[in-house]
C-alpha cells in the first residue's frame, strides 16, 4: 500500500512539484426538474487546465466567486476526482490510484481554509486537534522518535512545539478553541497542518476571514514556515493585495479557464489578458493619478453550464477582436449565426470601438432613446452617442443601421441579437478557443486571441 511513497521523486526547492495537465472537472447539473429542462447540461467547473507547481513556492488562484478556484485546488489533491486530465505529483500519477492507495501520500498534502472556528472542533482541546492528523496517520514513525518515548508523548511534544513555532504558547495544549482569537485559531490550524511535516499546503482564503490588522501577522508566520519547512503553497484569494504581497506567481482563472499565469510582479506590472487587467483595475487605488485607464469589468459571469464559443470572456471583453482583422479561414464562420453574412469587415480601428461599444451597449440595455422624440432624433441620438455623429460606411455600416431601425422600433432584443451575430459572433473571439501562447522566458503565459501566434 505504502507503496506509492516510494516512488515519489526527491524534488529540490523549484522543482516541478505538481504537474497538472488538462484537468477537467465537470459535475452533473441540478437534478430533477433543472436538469431535465436544461438536458442535463454539466457544469464545466474546470476545463482543460494545464500548470505546474514548484516545490517551495507560493502560486496564487485567483479570479472572481465561482469561476472554479476551489474545485481545481480540490481536484488537485484529488478530494474531488477528475473527469479528465492528470495530477503528478513528485512523479507519481494521482488520478491512476483509489483513494486508498493515495491515503499514505496524503500526510505530505495539507489544507487550511478560511474560517478558522469551523474547521475546529469546539470539544476538542488544542492538542487533540492539533495531533488529531499525526494520529491519522500514525506518527511520529518509531525512528522520529526519542528513545523510549511513546508514541503519544511523542506526539504530545511534537503539538507543543508546533504551538510555539506558530507562534502561540506550549500551555496552550489543554485549551479549547473558543478561548482564542481568529487570527489564533487560524495559527491552530496551521499546527495541524503541519504535524505531518507536509511539503504541500493548499491554503484556501487563509486570512480573508481575519482583521486587516492581523491579515499581515498571520501572512508573515506562514512566509517564516514556508522557509522553514520548505513548503509549498496553493494560495486562493479573492484579494489581489494579499496576493500581491504573498504570491510567487499567479494564476488568474475565469470561468473553469487557466487565462494567465506568470511571476506575480509581471502580471501586475504588465497583465496582458484583457481579464486580468479588469481584474487589476477594480483594486482601488488610493492615488488618482493611477486610475485614468481603468475599464471595470462589467457585465455577469456567465453560467458555467452553458460557457460562451471561443473565449470564455469574450462576451464582457472590452478588447473583442474585430472580424475583419481576421480572415475567414481563420475565423470558421457560422452561417446559421450570422444575420448579415458581412464579405468584408471594413472598418478602421476607430470605428471598431465604436461598432463595439454600441454593440455591448445595446446588449445590456445600459442607454435610452430620448423620450417622445419622432424616429429621426432618436437615430440622430444613437449616432451621436456611439459614432461621432455619423455610423460607419459599408457592409458593416448596414448592419449598424439596421440595428439602429430596430431600436427606434422599440425592438431591443432583435436589434441586439443582430449585432451580436453580425459583429461579436463572427470575432476569432467566438470561433475558436485561445490556446495559451508561448511562456516568455520567464514563463509568463496567456490564452486570448490578441497574443495568439501568427
Ligand atoms: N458539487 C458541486 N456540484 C455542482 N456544481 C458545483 C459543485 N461545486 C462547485 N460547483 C460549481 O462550480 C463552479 C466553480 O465553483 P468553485 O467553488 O470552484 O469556485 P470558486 O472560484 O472557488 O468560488 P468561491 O471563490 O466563491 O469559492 C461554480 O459555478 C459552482 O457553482
Amino acid at each position: 500500500m505504502s507503496d506509492l511513497v516510494s516512488e515519489l521523486r526527491p524534488v529540490d526547492d523549484g522543482d516541478v512539484l505538481f504537474e497538472i495537465d488538462g484537468l477537467t472537472k465537470y459535475f452533473r447539473s441540478e437534478s430533477g426538474l433543472l436538469a431535465s429542462l436544461r438536458g442535463g447540461d454539466d457544469v464545466e467547473a474546470v476545463d482543460d487546465v494545464s500548470f505546474d507547481i514548484r516545490a517551495g513556492e507560493t502560486l496564487a488562484l485567483v479570479g472572481e466567486s465561482g469561476c472554479g478556484k476551489s474545485t481545481l485546488a480540490r481536484t488537485v489533491l484529488q478530494l474531488l476526482r477528475p473527469t479528465a486530465g492528470s495530477v503528478r505529483y513528485r512523479g507519481v500519477e494521482l488520478t491512476e490510484h483509489s483513494d486508498a492507495a493515495l491515503r499514505p501520500l496524503r500526510r505530505n498534502m495539507q489544507m487550511i481554509f478560511q474560517d478558522p472556528q469551523a474547521s475546529l472542533d469546539p470539544r476538542m482541546k488544542v492538542g487533540q486537534i492539533v495531533e488529531e492528523p499525526m494520529r491519522a496517520h500514525d506518527l511520529p514513525a518509531d525512528e522520529a522518535r526519542p528513545d523510549g518515548a511513546s508514541k503519544r508523548a511523542a506526539r504530545r511534544e511534537r503539538a507543543m512545539s508546533l504551538l510555539e513555532t506558530v507562534g502561540l504558547k506550549r500551555e496552550y495544549y489543554n485549551r479549547y478553541p473558543h478561548e482564542f482569537s481568529g487570527g489564533q485559531r487560524q495559527r491552530l490550524n496551521l499546527a495541524r497542518a503541519l504535524s505531518t511535516n507536509p511539503d504541500f499546503v493548499l491554503c484556501d482564503e487563509p486570512v480573508s476571514a481575519l482583521d486587516v490588522s492581523v491579515q499581515a501577522q498571520v501572512l508573515n508566520t506562514m512566509d517564516e514556515l514556508q522557509e522553514e519547512f520548505g513548503l509549498t503553497y496553493l494560495f486562493i484569494s479573492h484579494d489581489l493585495s494579499v496576493v500581491r504581497y504573498v504570491a510567487d506567481r499567479v494564476a488568474v482563472m475565469y470561468l473553469g479557464h487557466v487565462v494567465e499565469l506568470g511571476e506575480t510582479q509581471a502580471v501586475f506590472d504588465d497583465p496582458r489578458h484583457p481579464y486580468t487587467k479588469a481584474l487589476l483595475d477594480a483594486i482601488p487605488v488610493p492615488d488618482p493619478r493611477r486610475s485614468t485607464d481603468r475599464t471595470p469589468i462589467d457585465g455577469d459571469v456567465p453560467s458555467p453550464i452553458d460557457p460562451p464559443s471561443g473565449c470564455r470572456f469574450r462576451t464582457r471583453c472590452p478588447k473583442l477582436i474585430d472580424p475583419g482583422a481576421v480572415s475567414f479561414d481563420e475565423r470558421n464562420l457560422d452561417d446559421s449565426v450570422a444575420d448579415y453574412r458581412l464579405d468584408t469587415y471594413d472598418l478602421d480601428e476607430i470605428e471598431w470601438a465604436d461598432t463595439r461599444g454600441f454593440v455591448r451597449a445595446v446588449d445590456r440595455r445600459s442607454f435610452a432613446l430620448p423620450e417622445s422624440a419622432d424616429a429621426s432624433a432618436c437615430r440622430a441620438a444613437v449616432e451621436s452617442m456611439f459614432f461621432d455623429g455619423s455610423i460607419p460606411d459599408g457592409e458593416a455600416g448596414s448592419a449598424i443601421d439596421d440595428a439602429i431601425d430596430r431600436l427606434v422600433a422599440d425592438e431591443w432584443e432583435s436589434a441586439a441579437t443582430l449585432l451580436r451575430n453580425t459583429f461579436s459572433e463572427q470575432s476569432i473571439c467566438a470561433a475558436v478557443e485561445p490556446t495559451p501562447a508561448p511562456a516568455d522566458a520567464s514563463g509568463h503565459r496567456v490564452g486570448c486571441h490578441l497574443f495568439r501566434e501568427e
